[in-house]
């Protein structure tokens, strides 16, 4: 699924005007009428609504959700924001039908004194501003978003498009901001819903079919995506009935240190079970019991080190050569020894594909920057956001961080990976996808090491850098969201995705 920029979805708007064709005001009351259908089924008639409206479509949005509300036997006032002079031709309109029905239900506020009094139980809508808001939203119209915000603590706010306030593309980080519980968002996502740094403001985001044009939609390029089930689709590769395990490929996975042999049976698991031919762990003296027992489906090779691995980057006389392996995962516990690091550095010299890296792996090329450029191609990178700082420094907002993390990811032609809720995947090419699956209850010990296991299985298994990563990710976090629908977010931990990486695969 494509991210619209505010212009694209002005375009799509004009377009579907255009070319349905459709009048601007049936598109309003088209997007009015999803938001309105969406709290028929939320709320009860009884509950008293007060929608804010502002001057332009947004503030229309909220007048049609007045009538649509009273059609329907509900009772709701819309408050009027007088923060401009001129109106838009559709809320003009709006308001006119709105008056000629139901003249009681207006209420104008021309300064922030004139701010109502609430009720208990009220439901507040707030269609002050959408795509439209430009900058920083100043003066009493601030206040008043901050007036809105002290309701938010007795009753439930529902943002109508964006949280007003939020800008769609920018940063809005220390700017005044709707605080909602629901956002009810027209046909797309935008960028801002993405980044941690509006979690409080979006609250839970529904996105609302309107119909916009889909020629609009299918021909329009984008930097920004949200993987979905149909992408997943269009990427999977079913097993080929004449398949053997050489089929799908050798892996070695390079991982576990004394107190974190866990880390690496986690990541041998999820890569066992996420379709890799043969896995072969390789893992110091210490951790080879543990494999040996945990993960009998692996082969196991030894390190000298009794503590730490020091020698990967070197084949030994019972194992292939590094180059036979299609591919390489490494990071999961390995701690970062300086014997760890020079053999980082000499396996990075040795083997020239794709591999996957990620935790203490990240955190020995963080302490020694120039290894970065010296990782092959394609390689995927899957930092937390604290790996990501101690590889790329800090920024300022969320959107800063995103730039950084696409301009790192082209330059260093590698797909970087930065967890989080809306995990974002930076390719080479430019492009960004945001994973759509996986919940709170991945946020907990080794659930990053079982995704290492996984992508690494992708890889091995042949299919391209690109497809294993948004694969990898969307099946880590679907394999998270039904371990959670079966146990909790509470009592799931990182086994449990695992043990769901079979019904997730069985999803696709
Ligand atoms: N996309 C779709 O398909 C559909 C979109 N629809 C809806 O239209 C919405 C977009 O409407 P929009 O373009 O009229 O802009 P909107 O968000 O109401 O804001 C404009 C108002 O904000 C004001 N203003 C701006 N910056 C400001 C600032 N910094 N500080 C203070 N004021 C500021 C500006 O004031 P002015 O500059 O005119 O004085 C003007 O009054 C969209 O979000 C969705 O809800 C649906 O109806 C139909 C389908
Ligand atoms: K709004």
């Amino acid at each position: 699924m494509k991210i619209f920029t505010a212009t694209q979805i002005r375009e799509a708007d004009a377009y579907t005007i255009q070319h349905e064709p459709v009048s601007s005001l049936q598109l309003m009351e088209r997007a009015a009428n999803a938001c309105a259908q969406w709290l028929f089924r939320h709320f009860e008639a009884d509950r008293p609504f007060y929608i804010f409206c502002g001057m332009g479509n947004n503030g229309g949005d909220g007048l049609v959700i007045t009538r649509l509300l009273h059609d329907k036997g509900y009772n709701a006032t819309a408050c009027i924001i007088h923060h401009s002079t001129k109106a838009s031709p559709d809320h003009t309109a709006n308001r006119e039908a709105l008056e000629q029905q139901y003249p009681q239900s207006i209420y104008d506020i021309h300064a922030l004194a004139d701010f109502p009094t609430l009720p208990a139980g009220s439901i507040v809508i707030d269609a002050l501003f959408g795509t439209g808001l430009r900058s920083a939203v100043e003066g009493w119209m601030a206040g008043l978003i901050h007036r809105i915000n002290d309701l938010q603590a007795r009753h439930t706010v529902i943002a109508i498009d964006l949280p007003s306030g939020l800008l769609a593309d920018a940063s809005s980080a220390r700017m005044p901001v709707v605080n909602a519980h629901h956002t009810l968002s027209f046909e797309v996502y935008k960028l801002a819903f993405m980044m941690p740094e509006n979690a409080a403001r979006v609250g839970q985001l529904h996105i609302l079919p309107i119909g916009l044009h889909p020629d609009y939609m299918a021909r329009t390029p984008t930097r920004f995506h949200v993987t979905d089930a149909h992408m997943m689709r269009t990427i999977y590769q079913p097993r080929q009935p004449f398949a053997h395990k050489g089929t799908y490929g050798h892996a070695l996975l390079i991982a576990g240190s004394y107190g974190k042999i866990g880390a690496a049976v986690l990541s041998a698991k999820a890569c066992l079970h996420s379709g890799v031919g043969l896995l072969t762990c390789y893992v110091p003296q210490c951790g080879y019991q543990i494999m040996q027992i945990s993960a009998p489906a692996a082969m196991c090779i030894t390190d000298p080190q009794e503590t730490h691995s020091s020698h990967f980057h070197e084949t030994q006389p019972h194992t292939p050569a590094l180059h036979q392996f299609r591919a390489i995962g490494i990071g999961p516990g390995l701690g970062t020894a300086t014997p760890t690091a020079k053999a980082l550095e000499l396996l990075l010299d040795q083997y020239r594909q794709p591999m996957v890296i990620d935790a203490d792996a990240l955190n020995i090329i963080a302490a020694y920057p120039f290894l970065l450029s010296r990782i092959p191609h394609g390689s995927v990178l899957t930092p937390h956001p604290k790996e990501f700082e101690r590889l790329f420094g800090s920024t300022e907002n969320d959107f800063a961080r995103l730039e950084l993390l696409s301009e790192q990811a082209i330059n260093l032609q590698l797909y970087l990976l930065l967890k989080g809720r809306f995990t974002a995947i930076a390719c080479p090419d430019g492009s960004v996808y945001f994973n759509s699956t996986g919940n709170p209850g991945m946020a907990t010990g080794g659930s990053g090491d079982v995704l290492t296991g996984i992508l690494t299985a992708l890889l091995a298994q042949g299919y391209a850098p690109k497809a294993a990563v948004l694969l990898g990710a969307y099946l880590h976090g679907l394999a998270g969201d039904i371990a959670a629908a079966r146990m909790s977010q509470e009592a799931m931990t990182a086994e449990s995705i695992i043990d769901c990486l079979g019904p997730a695969f069985l999803q696709l």
